[in-house]
């Protein structure tokens, strides 16, 4: 059984405009996707496709002004607040987007120490250490406040909060941008080893390239909406075994295929065109895109949202 289930997921925010009118700003919607225990799913997706927001939703930390619907499960049952509240930091771990989730005024060994479950302080402490020296974190790294390391050994010091929690079901939020060639293998390392031991990650990225070193599956974002979820394998030679255009023109766009642009830009949340959100963009775009938005459908072991794939 998968640990999160994800299924038409809808977010949006409420929003006073001129007047004390309230709006309400729909950023992400038809949102699905599904991590089983010890398996990797990278998220892709442009800048404001809503990974984080996903994240977010999950991990039950969204503002207030936001409305979230359709259906969030972990082990089968609907995850409620109060299940957020309980399984958040214990069952279910995040690595951050940013690194001012650190506590600017509390010692870094004191932040990542606090995520070792029970067991004795001196049990605690060594696994820090430990985790910190695999990390390439000196042991001084421990008494340190966050302004005083650098952005690469900030991003280190989340992981291994992360890591040491023991959650089910981590999201690692881009965790390896600033990190050097070899702490990016070994990042990258370490998530894997998390999924070996029986671990779904969440593993957000814009490192297309990195992010397949290790993932097993791949859900990609478009404005707000899953378009496809395919195995990390579909992504490999021309991509003619990847799915919507969307996804293969991400592909297509890295240096090492084509490098080809894909023209145009994600429509913004209070201009969504109708139907198909991509079809502004799509070659393949007939009138019938623009009626309506296209159902999921499962073709060839992944899943779709393109009335054009066969
Ligand atoms: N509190 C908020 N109020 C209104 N809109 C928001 C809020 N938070 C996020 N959004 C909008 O929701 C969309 C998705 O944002 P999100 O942060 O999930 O994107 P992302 O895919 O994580 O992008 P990035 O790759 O840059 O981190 C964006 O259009 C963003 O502007
Ligand atoms: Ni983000």
């Amino acid at each position: 059984m998968p640990v999160l289930e994800v299924e038409d997921l809808a977010v949006s925010f409420r929003q006073y405009s001129t007047g004390l009118r309230q709006t309400e700003l729909k950023v992400i919607h038809g949102l699905h996707l599904s991590i089983e225990p010890g398996e990797i799913t990278a998220v892709f997706g442009a800048s404001g496709s809503g990974k984080s927001l996903l994240a977010h939703a999950v991990l039950g930390i969204l503002p207030g002004n936001a409305t979230v619907t359709g259906e969030i499960r972990f082990d089968g049952v609907p995850l409620t607040r109060e299940r957020q509240e309980t399984l958040r930091g214990r069952e279910i771990a995040l690595v951050p987007q940013s690194v001012n989730y650190l506590d600017p005024l509390m010692r870094v060994g004191k932040q990542v120490e606090a995520s070792v479950c029970g067991a004795s302080r001196s049990f605690r402490l060594n696994s820090v250490l430990e985790v910190f020296k695999r990390y390439k974190l000196g042991p001084d790294t421990a008494g340190k406040f966050p302004f005083q390391l650098s952005g690469g050994m900030a991003r280190r010091v989340l992981v291994s909060t992360a890591t040491l929690s023991g959650a089910r079901l981590i999201i690692a939020d881009e965790p390896t941008p600033g990190l050097d060639a070899e702490a990016l293998a070994e990042a990258l390392r370490l998530f894997k080893q998390l999924a070996q031991e029986g671990c779904a990650v969440m593993l957000i990225s814009h490192d297309i390239e990195a992010a397949l070193q290790i993932a097993d599956k791949v859900a990609v974002f478009y404005a707000g909406t899953t378009v496809e979820v395919a195995a990390a394998g579909d992504f490999s030679g021309d991509g003619s075994r990847l799915r919507h255009p969307y996804t293969r023109a991400l592909w297509n766009a890295l240096p090492q295929n084509k490098f080809a642009p894909i023209p145009g830009v994600q429509p913004h949340p209070n201009a969504m065109p109708p139907g198909c959100l991509f079809a502004p963009r799509c070659s393949l775009a007939t009138g019938e895109c623009a009626a309506a938005r296209p159902a999921v459908r499962e073709i060839r072991g992944g899943k779709v949202s393109c009335l054009h794939v066969t």
